[in-house]
């Protein structure tokens, strides 16, 4: 038995945390900011947050320097906070250390989970892509991963990628390992089911939901029908 209650599981900032305590919460909404954005951006990301519960926002950021993803995270790692959204910086360990972050997202050329861990501290959760591989996964969990990150799942245009795994890895996962897994690339709310019923913790999406044709704020909805939330 757990002494927290579903809500406040549900409302923790440290994510991946929950699933430590032996509880294995539903699948829940991981959203991925778009490469590129303006000042207008955390006006968006409220929208976004008005349309159901997500559980984590990523900055990912690409072709400008940590300085100025500093400077755009500052509003926007405040409205999380406000929120209860775990703020997560991609890419860069040194980044999520002078923001305080609350996690890292990590590909295979990011850096070494280990030194992670040793900069960042336990509390800081560290996520690691794994594209298709399960070898990948069981590395990532050995070394120390609060998640493990598998895709891309279906097309899509907001990164190039190479790997394409089937739904099942994702179910051969959260059978034998309790450490979260999230599935990313492409998700949208028709696609999802399989990727939701495969096993998936989390769903990361960027596009269905910054380009969705009502607002950011329909696509999270969307995503909470999808999730059973909605
Ligand atoms: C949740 C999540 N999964 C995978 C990725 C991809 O990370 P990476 O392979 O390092 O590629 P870039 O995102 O840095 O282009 C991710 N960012 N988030
Ligand atoms: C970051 C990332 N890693 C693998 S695919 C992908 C892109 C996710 O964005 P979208 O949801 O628009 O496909
Ligand atoms: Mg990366």
């Amino acid at each position: 038995m757990t002494d927290f209650t579903d809500e406040e599981l549900a409302l923790d900032p440290h994510f991946a945390d929950q699933f430590e305590r032996g509880f294995r919460p539903s699948c829940q909404l991981y959203l991925i900011s778009p490469p590129v954005i303006d000042d207008g951006f955390v006006g968006q990301l409220a929208e976004a947050l008005d349309g159901g519960r997500v559980a984590a926002f990523q900055l990912r950021l690409k072709g400008i320097d940590d300085d100025a993803i500093a400077r755009a995270a500052e509003p926007l790692q405040k409205l999380c906070a406000e929120r209860e959204v775990a703020f997560i910086i991609n890419d860069s360990v040194a980044l999520a250390q002078r923001l305080g972050a609350d996690g890292v997202h990590l590909g295979q050329g990011d850096g070494d989970p280990r030194e992670a861990r040793k900069i960042l501290g336990p509390k800081v959760q560290i996520g690691i892509t794994c594209h298709d591989s399960r070898h990948l996964a069981m590395e990532a969990g050995e070394a120390g991963a609060d998640y493990v990150a598998f895709g891309a799942f279906y097309p899509t245009t907001t990164k190039e990628t190479h790997h394409r795994p089937e739904p099942s890895i994702l179910g051969w996962w959260t059978t034998l390992f309790e450490l979260p897994c999230v599935a990313v690339g492409g998700v949208t709310p028709e696609n999802a089911p399989p990727l939701i019923e495969a096993g998936a913790d989390f769903l990361a999406v960027c596009g269905a939901v910054w380009n969705h044709p009502d607002g950011p704020k329909a696509g999270v909805a969307a995503f909470a029908k999808a999730l059973g939330a909605g």
